[in-house]
């Protein structure tokens, strides 16, 4: 078995829009939203171990290493497949975390896909993608690795071929709560289901945006600053917002002039996750 596999990337996320279609007996909403990734990760590094110990450093400020997600997924895997060994895992974050972007989904796929790896166990993805599901509604599809339309309650994935234009993702200063978020009474819940919707981009929305920016303001002002450069929309639940740019360098001005009060980057779409390019490598 080799010994250590570093430089695996996690990429954040982008929700291009976010349409509610209904709500379930479950409390659960039914919706379509397409994922695009972009070129902007953390990195993780693993070193196996002989014993079935799993460590990760350095730990993330207010999250025990017990519900890391990094630590959960290694766990699940090792159970799953009554596997003796362990991992020490290194992490280096430069998500903004509770945003919106998917950063701890993320470290999960990319955990369960490279100790799939280091470990020898041969899941296939179809079985990683279900183990994943059990740890957030989001890792499936940075198992999988492929810009996609969600359907269902967001379980359901059809890869998708669209433009890979360039990003300034804005962190506003705020975490938003997605279940409160699901909860607010005025949500549009009945936007119509569409059939190929990566092909109409001027239906674009994100049904959730109106609940956002009436309790936080702090997204209300960074989208109000945002649009004022390009075409912005909010992704997931917040708080992060998104403005789209034809090329780096316009996406780089207006970067250069963002508020001192929040964090921002520009980032590339991506309709292959950088995780996919690496799974390819040794
Ligand atoms: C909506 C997205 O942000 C799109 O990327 C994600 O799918 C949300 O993923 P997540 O944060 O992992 O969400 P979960 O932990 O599964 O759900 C958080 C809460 O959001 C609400 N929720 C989530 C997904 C969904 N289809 N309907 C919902 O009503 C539920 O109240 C749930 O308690
Ligand atoms: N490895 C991890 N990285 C980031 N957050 C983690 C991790 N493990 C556990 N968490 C917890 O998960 C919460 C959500 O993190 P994440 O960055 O995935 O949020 P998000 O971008 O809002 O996700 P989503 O788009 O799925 O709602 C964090 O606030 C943190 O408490």
């Amino acid at each position: 078995m080799p010994t250590s596999s570093r430089n695996w990337p996690a990429p954040a996320k982008l929700n291009l829009f976010l349409h509610i279609n209904g709500r379930r007996q479950d409390g659960y909403h039914e919706l379509q939203s397409l994922f695009q990734f972009v070129d902007h990760c953390d990195q993780l590094h693993f070193r196996a171990r002989r014993d079935d110990g799993i460590t990760l450093s350095p730990a993330i400020d207010g999250v025990a290493n017990d519900d890391n997600l990094i630590v959960r997924a290694a766990r699940l895997l090792q159970r799953h497949c009554d596997c003796p060994f362990g991992a020490d895992i290194e992490l280096e974050k430069v998500l903004p975390m509770g945003g919106g972007l998917g950063g701890g989904s993320s470290n999960a796929a990319t955990t369960l896909v490279a100790l799939n790896r280091l470990w020898q166990l041969n899941l296939s993805e179809d079985e990683l993608a279900e183990l994943g599901l059990s740890l957030g509604a989001d890792v499936p599809v940075f198992v999988r690795g492929l810009a996609a339309v969600a359907d269902g309650v967001g379980e359901i994935l059809r890869p998708v071929e669209i433009d890979q234009p360039w990003y300034l993702v804005v962190a506003p200063n705020v975490a938003v709560s997605t279940a409160e978020i699901f909860q607010a009474p005025e949500l549009t819940r009945n936007s119509p289901k569409l059939a190929q919707p990566e092909l109409r981009p001027s239906q674009w929305h994100n049904d959730c945006v109106g609940a956002v920016i009436q309790r936080y303001g702090q997204v209300a002002n960074a989208l109000g600053w945002l649009i004022q450069y390009a075409p912005s929309q909010m992704t997931g639940t917040g708080s992060c917002i998104f403005g789209t740019f034809s090329s780096q360098e316009e996406a780089l001005v207006a970067l250069a002039d963002l508020p001192d009060e929040w964090r921002g980057f520009v980032a590339r779409g991506c309709n292959r996750s950088p995780l996919l390019d690496r799974a390819l490598q040794p």
